[in-house]
C-alpha cells in the first residue's frame, strides 16, 4: 500500500486492527478481501467457519498474510472474546443467525444469537472504550404503515408510509405467536442497548442495517455446500432451483417487495464507516439500493431471464410454482411487506450511494454461481440413479 489512504475530511487514515466477529460469514468473506486487498488494515477474523475465506488465510505466501489472522472460536462460550477486543482499534459484529427459516422453527436461538451472544461484545467495547460496528438488519422496521391502509386510502401514495426512515419510521412487527419476529425483536433491542450504552456510557458505536445485500457466496446451496434440507435466504433459493432445474417456488405468491443491493457496493459504505469514524460514530445507517426494487415474483423471473443468458440453457415451460408460507417456511411464519431505504442520513455522514443495476448484479453473481456450482449439482443429481 504505498499511497497514504485519505478520509472524507482530506485527513491521512491510521492504519488499524479490526476485531471481526463472524468474518467467514457473506459479509465478513467480502469485508476481509476489501481490506485486505485496498487498504493497510489488520483483521482478527473470528467465526467458527473459514471456508469463505480460505482463499484470504492460504498460502502463506500472498501479500497481506501477515494482516489477517483467523481464530476459530464461538462467542458464546469462548474466554478469548474480550482479550481480542482489547488487541483492536474497532470491533466489527457480524456473528448471527439471519436466515429466514430459522426465526420462526429454533425461535430460541435465533433470540439467543442476536441479542444474548451480542451482550459481551457489547459490554467488552463499553468497558474498554473500543470502537463498535454493530450490524442490526433493516427488518426492524418490520411492516409498513402502508400495509395496514385500506387499499383505496390515497395516504397509500405517500413515502411517508412506506420510505424507511432510521430516525423517524416506526418498528412494526406482528404478533408473538408470528415467531418470525423473533429475529427482528433482538436485533431491535440490541440496537436499543447500543444505544443507550452510547447514551449513558460513551460507547463509539454505528449501526448498520443492510437491506438485501447479495452476491457471490451469500448462504449456501442445498446438498452441496449446506444441508440438503436446508433453506437459505432468497437469492441462493432461487439459484439452487435454477441450477437443478426446478421451477423457484414463490411464497405467497411472491408479492412481497424487496430491494436489492450489490455486496461490493454495500461493502464500500461500510470501509466508508470504518474509516471516517467522526462522521459515523453515533449513527444508524441504512445500506440499500433503493433503485433497485422488485417484488420476489418479479425477482424470479429476471433471475431466469440472466441464468438463461449466462448459462446458454432455455428456461423451463413453466418456470415458477406458487407454496403456500406454511408449506415453505412452516407456522408462525410472517413477512415484511415492502422495504425501501430512505438514504439521506448515510448520504450526508459518507457520500455514499450504490451503483450497480439489479440485472447487472444478477449477472455477475449468477456467473458465479454457475461456475461454482453447475459441475458438482450435475454429479450430485446423477448419483441417486446410477447407486
Ligand atoms: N446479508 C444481508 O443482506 C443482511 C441483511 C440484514 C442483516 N444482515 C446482518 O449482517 C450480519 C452478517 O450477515 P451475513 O449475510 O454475512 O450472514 P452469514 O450467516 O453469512 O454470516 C454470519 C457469520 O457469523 C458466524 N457466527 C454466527 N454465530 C457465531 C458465533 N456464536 N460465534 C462465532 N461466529 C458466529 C457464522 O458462522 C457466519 O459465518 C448478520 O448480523 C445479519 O443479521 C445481513
Ligand atoms: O424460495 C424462496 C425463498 C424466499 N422467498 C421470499 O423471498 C423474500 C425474501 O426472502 P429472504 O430469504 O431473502 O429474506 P428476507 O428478505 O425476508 O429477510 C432477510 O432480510 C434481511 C436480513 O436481516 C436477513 O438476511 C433476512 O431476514 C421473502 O418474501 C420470502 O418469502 C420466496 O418466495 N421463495
Amino acid at each position: 500500500m504505498a499511497t497514504t489512504r485519505i478520509d472524507l475530511d482530506g485527513r491521512p487514515i491510521k492504519p488499524i486492527t479490526i476485531c471481526m466477529i463472524g468474518a467467514g460469514g457473506f459479509i465478513g468473506s467480502h469485508l476481509c478481501e476489501k481490506l485486505m486487498s485496498e487498504t493497510p488494515h489488520k483483521v482478527l477474523a473470528l467465526d467458527v467457519y473459514n471456508d469463505k475465506i480460505k482463499h484470504l488465510l492460504e498460502p502463506d505466501s500472498l501479500p497481506w498474510a501477515a494482516r489477517i489472522h483467523f481464530h476459530r472460536l464461538n462467542i458464546k462460550h469462548d474466554s478469548r472474546l474480550e482479550g481480542l477486543i482489547k488487541m483492536a482499534d474497532l470491533t466489527i459484529n457480524l456473528a448471527a443467525i439471519c436466515t429466514p427459516a430459522d426465526y420462526n422453527t429454533r425461535p430460541l436461538d435465533t433470540i439467543y444469537s442476536n441479542f444474548i451472544d451480542a451482550l459481551p461484545v457489547v459490554k467488552y467495547c463499553s468497558e474498554n472504550n473500543k470502537r463498535l460496528i454493530h450490524f442490526s438488519t433493516c427488518e426492524v422496521y418490520g411492516k409498513t404503515i402502508q400495509s395496514f391502509l385500506p387499499k383505496d386510502s390515497p395516504l397509500r401514495q405517500d413515502p411517508a408510509c412506506y420510505v424507511l426512515k432510521e430516525d423517524i419510521s416506526p418498528c412494526i412487527f406482528g404478533s408473538i405467536e408470528k415467531q418470525r419476529w423473533s429475529y427482528a425483536c433482538a436485533k431491535q433491542l440490541i440496537e436499543r442497548l447500543i444505544y443507550a450504552e452510547g447514551a449513558e456510557n460513551g460507547l463509539e458505536f454505528t449501526i448498520v442495517r443492510p437491506f438485501n445485500w447479495i452476491g457471490p457466496r451469500m448462504d449456501f446451496i442445498p446438498g452441496i455446500d449446506g444441508p440438503s434440507e436446508g433453506v437459505p435466504r432468497v437469492l441462493a433459493c432461487f439459484s439452487n432451483n435454477l441450477l437443478r432445474r426446478e421451477p423457484l417456488k414463490l411464497v405467497d405468491g411472491g408479492q412481497s417487495q424487496r430491494t436489492f443491493v450489490y455486496i461490493k457496493d454495500a461493502i464500500e459504505a461500510v470501509l466508508l464507516m470504518i474509516e471516517n469514524p467522526d462522521r459515523a460514530n453515533g449513527h444508524i445507517f441504512n445500506v440499500g439500493n433503493p433503485n433497485n426494487e422488485v417484488t420476489v415474483r418479479q425477482l424470479a423471473e429476471m433471475m431466469t431471464k440472466v441464468y438463461t443468458k449466462v448459462s446458454g440453457e432455455a428456461a423451463l415451460e413453466s418456470p415458477t410454482i406458487d407454496v403456500s408460507s406454511k408449506e415453505f417456511y412452516g407456522e408462525g411464519y410472517d413477512d415484511s411487506d415492502k422495504r425501501i431505504p430512505d438514504m439521506s442520513i448515510i448520504n450526508k455522514q459518507l457520500g455514499w450511494n450504490p451503483k450497480t443495476s439489479l440485472w447487472d448484479l444478477l449477472e455477475s453473481t449468477l456467473t458465479y454461481q454457475h461456475r461454482t456450482y453447475a459441475e458438482a449439482i450435475k454429479k450430485a443429481m446423477v448419483k441417486p440413479t446410477a447407486s
